[in-house]
């Protein structure tokens, strides 16, 4: 979401004049390596094309979030505090499975730091905090209002710090209650400290639902990670993922990522030109405006997918949603775990390193981590949402268009799926005939081993059983007689 941000800012906002970006160095890259590379991204085609020279208005600040002030030099400090006008903070892990303690740090200490450090800002005329819809997911229907955290921030962070790793793992379950995971345990917080800030500065919380692939800017399809479904559409069009745990009916609360910026963005200019007294809270869901369901994106995923195959697809794809727990392990030990094996034994055969149950293994933590918010839905209240857009000037609604009455579904999620092959497997279109070639050659495969199943299984009833024999015999003569009558009655109609 921040490149995304940092390039709609770029292409949309020529007025701006320096967009300070908080980054840290990472997997062996400094922090300017970073940067360099982002700004290579196809992402900023359309930004290189208007203006080559864009990277003067980017300033990178070394940061590290798990950093007491989060690790930002004081010459930083300096700069930040004296030329900053609007903070738009999205920095956090959206790690499921993530420890509290760092969950804790990256996500409310951290926006703790971040607020503080937004308080001796002269020039601060908005804070924009990203926050996630699925911070109060423990409730069915969820206004946009700030609700009372499970725990006061500041207790908990005491407690924590003195508490042993294998103390917190154990008692992580308990206090995360009804929350299914760290992540939206600690974002819930983190709009806490957001708003015991509130009164000191003009604050504004944008909570997304399931982000994906960008709906039009700057182009249909734009998308470069595994995180929420786009994972599961890849496993899917691979032909690996078969069956999922999900709601055919449940709404699916899809929001494209440029729509999310395209608000944020709107809401920080709110936020600075009407000072509103208490941090205003946008919903920012697609499922009150315009429903699609869980079932329906399970029929675009695999039609797109069978129209342009992934490359190198471990089977030709043909995934189904199922809410029925037991229908869903049957799946999995008939169509994932079975498989597997018989892969995994061919590799060994041929002398390879087995690896197709590990990838299963993988697919399964990650799906088992969806599954709550895919076999539920809820009700966000979308009115600040409105309330927004009627406040944008008609030029306005055109260029930071988050309107998603207007989203054709069926249009969207194809391109999505075709900017999961081209911007996260990185496959060329052109290959789409040798990946069609391919399923050609898995669904003959398949056809030879069921075939060849079949025979072995029946040769060896029949082996065994009188009653298999004469139902076999019965069905042989049955066949020979139609085959008769077929004959005798073809002779005389010539
Ligand atoms: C076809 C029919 C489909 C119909 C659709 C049905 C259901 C839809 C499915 C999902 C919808 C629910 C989405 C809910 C989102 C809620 C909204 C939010 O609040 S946003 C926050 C979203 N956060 C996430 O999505 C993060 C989830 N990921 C994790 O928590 C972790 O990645 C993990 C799943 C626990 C895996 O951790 P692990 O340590 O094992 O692996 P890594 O993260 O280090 O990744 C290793 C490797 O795998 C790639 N990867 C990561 N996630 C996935 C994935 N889901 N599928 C496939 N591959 C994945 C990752 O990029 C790494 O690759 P590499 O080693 O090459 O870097
Ligand atoms: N994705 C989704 O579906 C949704 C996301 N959100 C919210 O939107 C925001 C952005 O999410 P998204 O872009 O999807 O997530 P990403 O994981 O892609 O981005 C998170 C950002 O936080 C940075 N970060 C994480 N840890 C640290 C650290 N220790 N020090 C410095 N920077 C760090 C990452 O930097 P680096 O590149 O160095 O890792 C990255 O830039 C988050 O607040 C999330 O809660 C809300 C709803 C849905």
């Amino acid at each position: 979401m921040g490149k995304v941000l940092v390039e709609k800012l770029l292409r949309s906002c020529p007025d701006v004049n320096a967009l300070y970006i908080l980054v840290r160095p990472k997997a062996g890259q400094s922090m300017s390596e970073r940067v360099q590379d982002m700004m290579k991204c196809k992402l900023f085609d359309r930004v290189r094309e208007d203006n080559p020279d864009f990277h003067q208005k980017i300033i990178p600040i070394s940061s590290e979030l798990m950093q007491p002030g989060l690790a930002i030099s004081p010459e930083d400090v300096q700069t930040l505090t004296s030329c900053i006008n609007i903070v738009f903070h999205c920095a956090a892990t959206i790690r499921f499975d993530e420890p509290l303690k760092h969950a804790l740090q990256l996500n409310v200490i951290a926006t703790q730091q971040l607020l503080s450090l937004a308080q001796q800002m002269q020039h601060l005329q908005a804070f924009i905090h990203i926050s996630t819809a699925y911070a109060n997911c423990n409730r069915r229907h969820i206004d946009e209002v700030i609700y009372p955290p499970p725990v006061e921030p500041k207790k908990l962070i005491d407690s924590l710090e003195w508490m042993d790793d294998n103390i917190i793992r154990d008692i992580t379950p308990r206090l995360i209650g009804d929350r299914p995971n760290t992540y939206t345990y600690t974002k819930a917080l983190a709009e806490c400290v957001v708003q015991q800030e509130s009164g000191k500065l003009n604050i504004g919380i944008i909570r997304p639902s399931i982000v994906g692939a960008s709906w039009q800017e700057p182009f249909p399809g734009w998308i470069d990670n595994f995180n929420g479904p786009s994972g599961v559409f890849i496993a899917a069009g691979k032909g690996i993922l078969r069956t999922m745990r999900a709601s055919n009916d449940a709404v699916a609360d899809l929001i494209p990522v440029d729509v999310v910026i395209n608000l944020t963005l709107a809401a920080g200019w709110y936020t600075a030109v009407h000072r509103p007294k208490t941090a205003l809270v946008y919903n920012c869901t697609t499922g009150g405006i315009n429903p699609f369901h869980w079932g329906e994106i399970e029929h675009h995923v695999m039609s797109t997918f069978k129209r342009n195959p992934l490359e190198q697809a471990f089977r030709r794809p043909n995934a189904n949603i199922t809410s029925n727990y037991l229908i869903n392990q049957y799946w999995i030990l008939v169509s994932h775990k079975f498989p597997a094996l018989i892969y995994d034994l061919f590799l060994r055969l041929s002398g390879q390193k087995p690896q197709m149950m590990r990838i299963f293994n993988r697919l399964h933590k990650a799906i088992g981590l969806l599954e709550y918010f895919s076999s539920q839905d809820w009700e966000w209240n979308s009115d600040n949402m409105n309330m927004l857009m009627s406040q944008l000037s008609a030029e306005d609604k055109k260029t930071f268009n988050f309107d998603v009455r207007q989203l054709n579904w069926p249009e969207y999620i194809e391109n999505y799926c075709i900017g999961t092959k081209k911007y996260v497997l990185n496959e060329d279109m052109s290959d789409i005939p040798a990946a069609r070639q391919h399923l050609r050659k898995l669904r003959n495969i398949r056809y030879t081993f069921n075939t060849v199943l079949l025979v072995f299984i029946w040769r060896v009833f029949i082996a065994r059983s009188q009653m298999a024999r004469n139902i076999w015999y019965f069905v042989v003569s049955l066949c020979f007689k139609f085959l008769s009558y077929f004959r005798a009655s073809s002779t005389l109609t010539q």
